[in-house]
């Protein structure tokens, strides 16, 4: 590696490292101006550092990233309650989404996993008509832009663990004529919904929603249990810098999915976009049932990791998933 990224990569990691040290003595991570200076700092620090290879780094700078990421996740969380319960106290909500200082994120963010799902979902001009959102928070926008901008006659299930959250969101649709109806909330830890995962074309997994690898995998092989053949997986990943915000997915472990695409946005939308599939019905060969795992016979590479299968070594099979 260059002397010069070699160079560039302590300065961030001591800025990291600084940064950590200061919101780890804070009393309390709920908004305030130097809780959102430091935030603001650590997103700028890391941004423009795409290439660095985060799996690479030490243990203890490892050990740091683990306990960043959960304060990340705790701000947070402790952001959009905050601004929840303003946006709840207007006749309608909906109006004044743009009192968040992310919102802006939030419409790129959607149009981006738009894009990417329209690209992926069906080769007919059908929308997906269930969508469920996992990890919908008090502030569900990503829910609430695809509804009132791409998605307008799907109906979207959110799941939050946080009976509090689900309050606070519904009261943000409730005063709208159409999302009151194609928005719904159920509390829940998704670890503990099973059949009626099977009823949605597409689920999205929020970022937050396992915040270690170990806890994102227990969840996604929970989906890949309950999710029909051949329905969407919409994950939140992480690349480079943006990996000490944010769990990274390793798409090598989708087991039961295929995965299609990953998308690593350059611009200030933080998260990476992974779309997969849902494994379709086993395929049948000369009488022999076999499961299409060519998951992990795929070559990615980085920034937009298109994945393309091999000519994997199946080639024959007759693929029922006609995005193959
Ligand atoms: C604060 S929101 C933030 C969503 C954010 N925009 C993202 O993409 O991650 C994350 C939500 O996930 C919820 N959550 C975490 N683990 C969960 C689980 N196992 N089942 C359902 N909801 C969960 C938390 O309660 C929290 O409200």
């Amino acid at each position: 590696m260059e002397s010069l990224q070699v160079q560039e990569e302590s300065i961030l990691i001591e800025k990291v490292c600084q940064i950590y040290e200061k919101l780890s003595k804070l009393e309390t991570l709920k908004p305030s101006k130097d809780v959102d200076n430091l935030f603001t700092q650590l997103v700028h620090a890391c941004i423009p550092h795409s290439s660095i290879n985060i799996a690479n780094l030490p243990a203890n700078i490892q050990e740091i990233r683990s306990k960043l990421i959960r304060l990340c996740g705790q701000a947070e969380g402790l952001l959009e309650a905050h601004f929840s319960t303003i946006l709840g106290s207007f006749k309608n909500p909906l109006h004044h989404l743009n009192i968040f200082p992310y919102y802006s994120n939030y419409l790129k963010l959607g149009r981006l996993e738009y894009d990417i799902l329209n690209q992926h979902y069906s080769t007919t001009s059908e929308t997906p008509k269930r969508v469920a959102f996992v990890g919908s928070g008090p502030l569900p926008f990503t829910s609430i832009v695809l509804a009132s901008y791409h998605l307008k006659d799907t109906t979207f299930h959110n799941y939050d663990i946080d009976s509090t959250a689900n309050s606070m969101a519904s009261r943000l649709v409730s005063a709208d004529q159409d999302l009151s109806k194609r928005m719904v909330f159920h509390t829940a830890d998704i670890m503990d919904v099973t059949d009626e995962l099977k009823d949605y074309d597409v689920i999205f997994l929020a970022a937050l929603v396992g915040m270690n690898m170990d806890e994102k995998n227990k969840v996604i092989q929970h989906l890949a249990k309950y999710m029909a053949p051949g329905a969407i997986l919409m994950l939140r990943s992480a690349h480079g810098a943006r990996a000490f915000l944010y769990p990274v997915v390793d798409p090598n472990v989708l087991h039961g999915f295929n995965v299609l695409s990953i998308f690593h946005p350059e611009d200030d939308v933080i998260n990476s976009v992974m779309i997969s599939r849902k494994f379709v019905e086993p395929v049948n060969i000369d009488n022999n049932y076999l499961h299409l795992d060519i998951g992990s016979l795929m070559a990615s590479s980085c920034k937009y990791c298109d994945i393309q299968p091999f000519n994997h070594p199946l080639g024959h099979m007759k693929m029922i998933d006609e995005s193959m």
